[in-house]
């Protein structure tokens, strides 16, 4: 009897699923009007999914917008299977959307994981959290970690954690090899908890490093089957019970288990003037406490190591970069030049997207309420219109130089390279990642000369990752 009512309501999703795309589809056909953005012409039902398909699929999605944006200007609407979004690659349009995204901004949330949060009844951190209740941790949050600094004082902590990584790096000295995912998503966690307790990591970095090293496997797996399941609507993987959807069930729950254990072994060896004491002192209970913790975690690693990875990357192709960094290693300038640059070039959050409440004018083009507005972090970012020699590796350009009018020596707006997003939903650990990074950046550098021995390019897996692996040479630096 339960499983024939599964079954039902199975059927009845699938239903709804196709029955929302006819009337999506028929309603674009029917009422089309000159006040909405430009469009490319599209198929009943599927829109332009085939156009995509043939372009590469989900895989080249930023190349596919970037070349309509070509086409069609800085704003264009597209209907790519059941989703209807209107794209726009202009920062001053980009400011007008984060101007009307309202109290409560709505973002998009990968699917799989709200039908994981859905089935299984998991609650989770701020990332998916809506109105009031976001509001409510979002203001706590704000406070720790983006107002006052939560790196401040955590210097040794830092070092340590930095220095783990170097020294797993001096056995590659001399040769060629293969640049391991797992280090970096290593890294990150050990920095967040480090970071999230406070100094008192110091005394207890040998208990946590087992926790870590399996977290980060079961973060990077997620991630892997999260891309997976990009194929098929979630809801059909589900009932179709694939082994893409079951893997990615059975990483999740495994992930949020032992980060929720490491949590609580954090909570309870913390330093009492740490971001986790402060946020105990909350008027939180504890199992929030823990699933916002275990949120930072999960959100920070995917977006944080894959940046270290093409940041390591560029600088093994750009030896003057890596001398200018070795000049002064601790020149916070150039060495955050080297992170910005690299976040243009590969923003970990490609698009990044909102719905509005209400109707809204972008670009002189209506936009009804609810529509998904996604701004191409890929386009704008490799604009020659906003960045002079958009393609080419060049940190210096974030030099600060006031007789520019963007403020910067070779950026016209700086606005159209905004990776940690604006407005009231923007990135709530930036000065965390920026701290790792920046760190990343000046150690690597005093440490190692790199070179990287191949090419590779972009592919989109929820952020984008390197298409083939990044090899590199390394030898010491004296
Ligand atoms: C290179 C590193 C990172 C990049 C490029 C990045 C980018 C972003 C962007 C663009 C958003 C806004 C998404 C939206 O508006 O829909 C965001 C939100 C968020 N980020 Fe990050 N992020 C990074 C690292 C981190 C780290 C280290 C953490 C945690 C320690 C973190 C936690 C979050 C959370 C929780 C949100 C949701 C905020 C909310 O809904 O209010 N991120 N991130």
């Amino acid at each position: 009897m339960k499983s024939l009512k599964k079954i039902f309501s199975a059927l009845l999703s699938i239903l709804r699923y196709i029955f929302t795309l006819i009337i999506s589809t028929l309603g674009k056909f029917i009422g089309r009007k000159n006040d909405e953005p430009p469009s490319p012409m599209g198929l009943p039902v599927v829109g332009t999914l085939f156009s995509l398909i043939a372009a590469g699929g989900g895989e080249y999605l930023h190349l596919y917008i970037d070349k309509r944006h070509k086409q069609l200007g800085k704003i264009f609407k597209e209907s790519i299977g059941p989703v209807d979004a209107v794209f726009v690659s202009d920062p001053k349009l980009i400011k007008t959307i984060y101007s009307l995204e309202g109290k409560y901004p709505k973002h998009f949330l990968p699917e799989p994981w709200v039908l994981y949060n859905e089935k299984y009844g998991s609650k989770r951190g701020l990332y998916f959290m809506d109105g009031e209740e976001w509001r409510f941790h979002r203001r706590i949050l704000n406070e720790s970690l983006l107002r006052s600094d939560p790196n401040a004082g955590l210097e040794d902590v830092h070092d340590l954690v930095l220095s783990k990584f170097i020294n797993d790096w001096q056995k590659h000295i001399g040769n060629e090899f293969t640049v391991d995912e797992h280090g970096f998503y290593k890294l990150s966690i050990s920095f967040f908890v480090a970071s999230m307790m406070g100094s008192t990591y110091l005394d207890h970095e040998e208990v946590f490093q087992e926790d870590i090293d399996k977290l980060a496997s079961f973060i990077h797996l997620i991630f892997v089957e999260s891309c997976n399941l990009q194929l098929l609507p979630a809801k059909l993987s589900a009932f179709l019970n694939v082994p893409a959807w079951r893997r990615f069930v059975d990483y999740v729950k495994s992930a949020l288990d032992l980060g929720k254990l490491l949590t609580e072994k954090m909570m309870e060896k913390r330093d009492e003037n740490s971001f986790l004491a402060k946020l105990m002192n909350e008027d939180i209970p504890k199992d929030d406490v823990v699933r916002v913790v275990v949120d930072l975690i999960l959100g920070g690693s995917d977006t944080t190591s894959n940046t270290i990875h093409w940041i390591v990357y560029e600088l093994g192709r750009n030896v003057e970069v890596q001398n200018k960094v070795a000049e002064d290693p601790n020149n916070r300038s150039v060495v955050k030049g080297v992170v910005r640059e690299t976040l243009r070039l590969y923003p970990a959050a490609i698009f990044i997207a909102r719905s509005l409440t209400d109707d809204a004018i972008i670009g002189g083009y209506r936009v009804p309420a609810k529509t998904w507005l996604v701004m191409s972090s890929y386009t704008s970012g490799r604009s020659q219109e906003y960045f002079p020699n958009p393609d080419e590796f060049w940190p210096e350009r974030w030099l600060r130089d006031d007789s520019k009018a963007s403020g910067y020596t070779g950026v016209l707006d700086a606005g159209a390279s905004t990776p940690y997003g604006m407005g009231l939903r923007s990135c709530i650990g930036r000065r965390m990642s920026e701290a790792l990074m920046n760190l990343f950046v000046s150690k690597i550098i005093a440490n190692f000369h790199l070179v990287s021995t191949c090419e590779t390019d972009i592919i989109l897996r929820l952020v984008p990752v390197p298409k083939t692996p990044v090899r590199l040479l390394l030898t010491a630096r004296n």
